[in-house]
């Protein structure tokens, strides 16, 4: 499977340099704002600096967007329209409702895919299962240090609370888990976002309760060392993601 990423930062390099060996994963195309970036993957993975969006459209198999919420608004109706399938990471651009819903218009009529890794939070195999059963309530608390959230305090302070929509607009690159979580369990999850300089990691608190019971998780998250907002678990979960297309027994649905 040829893949072509747009973005080539923190998630990128992680995903690039974990699936060298993979026969099976042959990442292929690089395109990034930054054509230094891009060239610096690509050369890495002995791949395709791209230059030209719509040719490495043609020429790969699927796209993988690990770049910003407004490269998947730009890019992902390409993407889809030309029956390729796309994984993405920024899935905070999948809150509103009417890019929601007119992306996947496109793909049921092209007949590709988008496939939403679970990045970085565990919980979602269980809260899938439950969405349909009667589920009154789904809450995430994001703790994340100073650095993460890029301000300088030196106590802890709640920055957001309230619904995924917002929280997604007001932090854009540090909360699409909220996204995701929404979007697993079809509901406007509730949001609470604290900045916490006594915190190295990106911690996601998820609780949820229904009528199959209640269950809580904890994601305790090493931050990427070259992109503190995100965590390493985001980029491990798409590679999970690329490598579950080939196989023949899908386990933890
Ligand atoms: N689903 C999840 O659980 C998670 C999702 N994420 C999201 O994944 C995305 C990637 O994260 P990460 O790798 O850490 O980000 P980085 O900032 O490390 O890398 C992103 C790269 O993509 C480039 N880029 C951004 N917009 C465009 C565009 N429109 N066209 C081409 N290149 C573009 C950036 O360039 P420039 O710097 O010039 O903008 C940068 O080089 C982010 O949106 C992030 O919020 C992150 C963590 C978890
Ligand atoms: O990586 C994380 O911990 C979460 C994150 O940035 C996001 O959801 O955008």
């Amino acid at each position: 499977m040829k893949v072509g990423l747009i973005g080539c930062g923190a998630i990128a390099n992680i995903i690039v340099t974990s699936t060298l060996d993979d026969e099976n994963i042959e990442i292929t195309h690089f395109f990034d704002n930054d054509v230094e970036r891009a060239e610096n993957l690509a050369s890495i993975a002995n791949g395709i600096a791209v230059i030209d969006f719509d040719k490495m459209v043609r020429e790969v198999d699927l796209v993988l967007e690990c770049a910003s919420p407004s490269s998947v608004v730009e890019y992902a109706p390409k993407v889809l329209s030309s029956g390729r399938d796309m994984i993405i990471m920024s899935i905070g651009a999948l809150m509103d409702k009417e890019f929601y819903t007119s992306i996947s218009k496109i793909a049921k009529d092209n007949n590709s895919r988008v496939h939403l890794p679970s990045g970085a939070v565990v919980g979602l195999d269980g809260l899938k299962a439950v969405s349909n059963f009667n589920l009154h309530e789904v809450n995430l608390v994001t703790r994340k240090s100073p650095k993460s959230l890029g301000r300088e305090i030196d106590k802890e302070e709640v920055l957001f609370e309230g619904k995924a929509s917002d929280a997604v607009k007001e932090f854009p690159y540090n909360i699409n888990v909220a996204a995701t979580i929404s979007l697993a369990c079809n509901m406007d999850i509730n949001v609470k976002i604290i900045v916490d300089p006594n915190v190295d990691r990106n911690v996601h608190e998820i609780s949820a309760i229904g009528d199959f019971g209640e269950f809580k998780t904890t994601t305790m998250n090493y931050p990427c060392a070259a992109n503190p907002k995100t965590s390493m678990l985001a980029a491990l979960s798409a590679i999970n993601l690329l490598r579950s297309f080939n196989e023949t027994i899908s386990v933890g649905f």
